[in-house]
């Protein structure tokens, strides 16, 4: 056998972070969940999962954001490489290895990316020959926000966020992330939202010509404007400070700003890469924000980097 026909030895995979650019909460339905209309949009901010075959199940987290992942059977990426095993009816351990750099509960999907990593990851190292279809249906029993990071770009998401369609989006953004030494649970501000709604009549979420727009203009400016968070006043009751961060970053410049998906992080819209650079400054230097990154957007989805072949 040549070296090409071998499995690789081990596989990594690099994925994204995701902002929601308009997240439209309906009322919830009766299995819990609410129906969603979102535009999700990745960004250059990633995490790395490498998987090697392994005679037991492992499980190891590095890197900036490590903190507080846990590193057991909760994990995530180690249910989604459990679940492709079950599935494909492969009978083989891995040791997984996360390097973080996404922000923990902090509403940039980081745990999603690193199930959508796995799953990409696990599916080349095992080559089990699923469908990309059959891919994208294990990882929406994963999570909703776990289907968009396996292709990232820019997407419409509607059922609980599971459901994807193609959206006509030009350009590129430039981002800065205002990032909370805690996190936020994303039960509990979906449950925030219905608790500050009380018995008012919540219309179905569809997508606002608003941001269909702006997302075929191209335009930063037009964007900034759309952003739209129905999570965000749920965010804010949870933690005010929130608030000031907002306040804080359209003082400084930002096109526009808003609560990434349940938050605790918050996301800014700048001109330029240099206005990105000039926000992050100010923002930092204004004590206002704990600590911040910037990145680009769109961003692909989980895709591989590494497979080296053994020989
Ligand atoms: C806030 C977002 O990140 C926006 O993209 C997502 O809606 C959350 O996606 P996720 O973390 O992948 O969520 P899941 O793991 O599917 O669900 C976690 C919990 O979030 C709540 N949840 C999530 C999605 C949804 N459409 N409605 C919900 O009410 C439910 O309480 C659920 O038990
Ligand atoms: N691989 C993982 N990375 C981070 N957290 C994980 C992972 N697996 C499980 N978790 C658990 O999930 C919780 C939520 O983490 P995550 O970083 O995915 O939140 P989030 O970005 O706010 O999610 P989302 O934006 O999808 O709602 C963490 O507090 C942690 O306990």
């Amino acid at each position: 056998m040549t070296s090409a026909a071998l499995p690789p030895s081990s596989v990594t995979v690099r994925v994204p972070a995701k902002v929601n650019l308009e997240l439209l909460v309906g009322a919830p339905r009766g299995d819990g969940y609410h129906p969603l209309s979102t535009i999700f949009h990745a960004v250059n901010l990633f995490d790395e999962v490498t998987v090697m075959s392994a005679p037991e199940w492992g499980l190891a987290v590095s890197g900036p954001q490590s903190f507080g992942v846990p590193v057991d059977g909760t994990n995530l990426a180690a249910r989604a490489a459990q679940k492709l095993a079950e599935v494909a009816g492969i009978d083989e351990a891995v040791h997984l290895t996360i390097r973080k750099d996404i922000p923990v509960a902090g509403g940039m999907a980081g745990g999603s990316a690193d199930a959508a990593a796995t799953l990409v990851a696990c599916d080349v190292l095992w080559g089990t020959g699923l469908s990309r279809p059959e891919l994208e249906e294990i990882a929406a029993g994963l999570g909703s926000d776990v289907p968009f990071l396996l292709g990232g770009g820019t997407a419409m998401g509607s059922g609980r966020g599971e459901r994807l369609a193609p959206v006509l989006a030009r350009g590129s953004y430039h981002w800065v992330f205002a990032l909370s030494e805690a996190g936020l649970s994303t039960p509990a501000v979906y449950a925030e939202c219905d608790r500050l709604r009380g018995d008012r009549a919540v219309p179905d979420p569809s997508p606002s010509a608003e941001m269909m727009t702006a997302l075929r203009s191209g335009d930063a400016r037009a964007l900034g404007a759309a952003l739209s968070n129905d999570l965000q006043a749920a965010a804010i009751s949870l933690m005010p400070a929130l608030g000031d961060v907002l306040d804080a970053g359209l003082e400084f410049g930002a096109l526009g700003g808003i609560v990434s998906g349940s938050g605790p992080t918050v996301a800014f819209l700048a001109e330029s890469n240099e206005a990105a650079l000039d926000l992050a400054v100010s923002l930092t230097a204004s004590g206002a924000v704990q600590d911040v990154r910037r990145a680009t957007g769109p961003a692909h989805g989980a895709h591989v980097i590494s497979a080296p072949r053994p020989g």
